[in-house]
């Protein structure tokens, strides 16, 4: 969440675990018990940073129940969500179910979702509107493919994608929207944008959001990097000024790993 003291906006960081089509319910439970006793053990404090995991949705209501009998303070969220409310919608899953299970958050127009499912960005519009009529905030996953990078039009066809998928979205809504950097080269390649990258994206995301919007509701928007993001590397991507958390995959299926990036203030104070 973002709170406001005095005009200036306190963007808690948000570090966010996507596990895509891994993890069936059962695996699923075992993980986020993993994860709590991992950031348990280690003290960690969940009002400095925000941890959120989004499993399959055939998991989310045993991680409901986990999170619930456990008192755990980890949030949850979708991978997708239908732009349609109910009916005749075959696999599709509606914003209000992924309410009625409890889920804080719902990724819009992943990547994968975009390049597989050919999901456009007047999709994505309708996909955020869902969310927000059924009291979900949204991520929203923006980032240019490799060909875009080559030919040094990344930040124009990421900012095009962000106006494009943001269509008719109101300011006082968008204050609690997040916006994930994602880029496509650096998905599951190993290849991690450095730090530079993402804040020169993100700086650029931001200023964009200021012309969409207006800079109070820019300045109180979240904007993750993923792409590859390891313990390892985590640090100094978190350390941008821009950069407001992180959206993780492969490294969030294994618990210690997925600690180690919440727990990223302790390597900076620790260099
Ligand atoms: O949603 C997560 C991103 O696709 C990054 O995935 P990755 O950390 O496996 O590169």
């Amino acid at each position: 969440m973002t709170t406001q003291t005095n005009g200036a906006f306190d963007r808690t960081p948000l570090i966010a675990g996507n596990w895509k089509m891994n993890m069936d319910h059962a695996e699923g439970v075992a993980l986020v018990q993993k994860l709590a006793w991992t950031l348990d053990d280690a003290n960690f404090d969940y009002d400095r940073v925000e941890v959120a995991v989004f499993p399959p949705s055939t998991d989310l209501r045993s991680v409901q129940t986990l999170v619930n009998g456990d008192k755990l303070k980890l949030e949850y969220g979708a991978q997708d969500l239908s732009d349609q409310d109910s009916g005749a919608y075959t696999g599709d899953i509606s914003g209000a179910f992924l309410k009625k299970l409890e889920c804080t958050y719902v990724l819009v127009g992943h990547s994968e979702r975009r390049t597989i499912h050919q999901e456009d960005d007047e999709l994505c519009s309708k996909k955020v509107d869902a969310a927000y009529r059924h009291g979900l905030t949204p991520i929203l996953c923006v980032g240019e493919g490799l060909e875009e990078r080559k030919a040094g039009n990344h930040v124009g066809f990421t900012l095009e994608q962000l106006r494009g998928s943001l269509k008719g979205l109101s300011a006082s809504n968008a204050k609690t929207l997040v916006v994930a950097y994602e880029p496509v080269w650096a998905i599951g390649t190993g290849e991690v944008a450095g730090p530079e990258d993402a804040q020169e994206m993100s700086a650029a995301i931001r200023a964009e959001l200021e012309n969409l919007y207006d800079a109070e509701t820019a300045s109180a928007i979240r904007i993750l990097y993923g792409g590859s993001v390891k313990a390892a590397n985590a640090a100094a991507t978190l350390a941008e000024k821009d950069v407001d958390g992180v959206l993780v995959g492969g490294a969030s299926l294994k618990a210690e790993e997925f600690a180690n990036i919440a727990r990223f203030e302790k390597h900076v104070v620790s260099e």
